[in-house]
């Protein structure tokens, strides 16, 4: 595909230009605000099945340019009721050092941190991503936003190893953890939405559930996360460092956002 960038020549107004469904409906990410909202009793609990992976098992860390991705196991899957869904991967999306709010969701216009996205396709009506990606009702990605706050362990799993995929294209293996533990307590409080990839090419094809309480990593994992990566190669001339990988917020159009909680 064409590249794609979240600044300059590349940056988010041209991706319409090669993404059609980027300049189409159903766009993600959302604010949350008040008056959008609408409470909805029948939003059950996430459940998450096979999310304790034995270090036995490995994940692929990787830097593709856009963000640090974890390629998760196909054990891993969650219910949304009526459909089960497999997991793919896992990505995050940040901010810059001095300006360190970088998630993709805003709540009352407050834009957090980082976000978390664990993304999933519907593996009761598709056989592989590719297919689901092109399915109305093909994907569930999983939001966390993310806090500044005590130092957390559980993020080390992925935060230890960015020195080694400093460069675009680089990965590295590591063990299996419990990816249960990068989440918040409560998988009963969630935002809802139908919208769609927050990337080209903006598929509006996805289930969002984006947890309402957000969880804690220090000042300095966060500052790691900021200043680590490049979105270029390791042998490129111009380096590009890898900050503000979020999208900016989209129209609501006539959509609602379900809210699993009531106050
Ligand atoms: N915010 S977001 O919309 O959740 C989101 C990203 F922001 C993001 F950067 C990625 S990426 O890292 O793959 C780089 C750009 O595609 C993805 N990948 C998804 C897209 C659909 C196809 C596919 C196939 C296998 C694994 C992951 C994915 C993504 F879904
Ligand atoms: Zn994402």
């Amino acid at each position: 595909g064409y590249s794609w960038a979240y600044s300059g020549a590349h940056g988010e107004k041209t991706w319409p230009t090669n993404y059609g469904f980027c300049g189409g409906v159903y766009q993600s990410p959302l604010d949350f605000h008040e008056n959008i909202l609408q409470y909805d009793s029948s939003l059950r609990p996430i459940k998450l099945f096979g999310y304790d992976v034995a270090t036995a098992e490995s994940f692929t860390v990787s830097n593709n340019g856009h963000s640090v991705s974890v390629t998760l196991v196909p054990t891993m899957k969650i219910e949304i009721e009526p459909f089960h869904y497999t997991a793919s991967q896992l990505h995050l999306h940040w901010g810059h050092k001095n300006n360190p709010k970088g998630s993709e969701h805003c709540i009352e216009g407050r834009r957090f941190p980082a976000e978390v996205h664990v993304v999933h396709y519907n593996s009761d009506k598709y056989t592989d991503i590719t297919k689901a990606t092109e399915a109305a009702d093909g994907l569930a990605v999983l939001g966390i936003l993310i806090e500044v706050g005590s130092f957390n362990p559980s993020f080390e799993n992925i935060l230890s190893h960015l020195n080694s995929i400093k460069y675009k294209d680089q990965s590295i293996q590591i063990a299996g953890f419990n990816v249960q533990e990068l989440f918040p307590k409560r998988l009963d409080e969630y935002f809802r939405y139908e919208g769609s990839l927050t990337t080209p090419p903006c598929n509006p094809s996805v289930l969002w559930t984006v947890f309402r309480n957000p969880v804690l990593i220090s000042e300095a994992q966060l500052f790691a996360l900021e200043t680590t990566l490049y979105c270029t190669d390791r042998n490129s001339s111009e380096p590009i460092q890898m900050t503000n990988n979020y999208r900016q917020l989209q129209a609501h159009g006539d959509r609602l956002v379900s809210v699993s909680f009531r106050e």
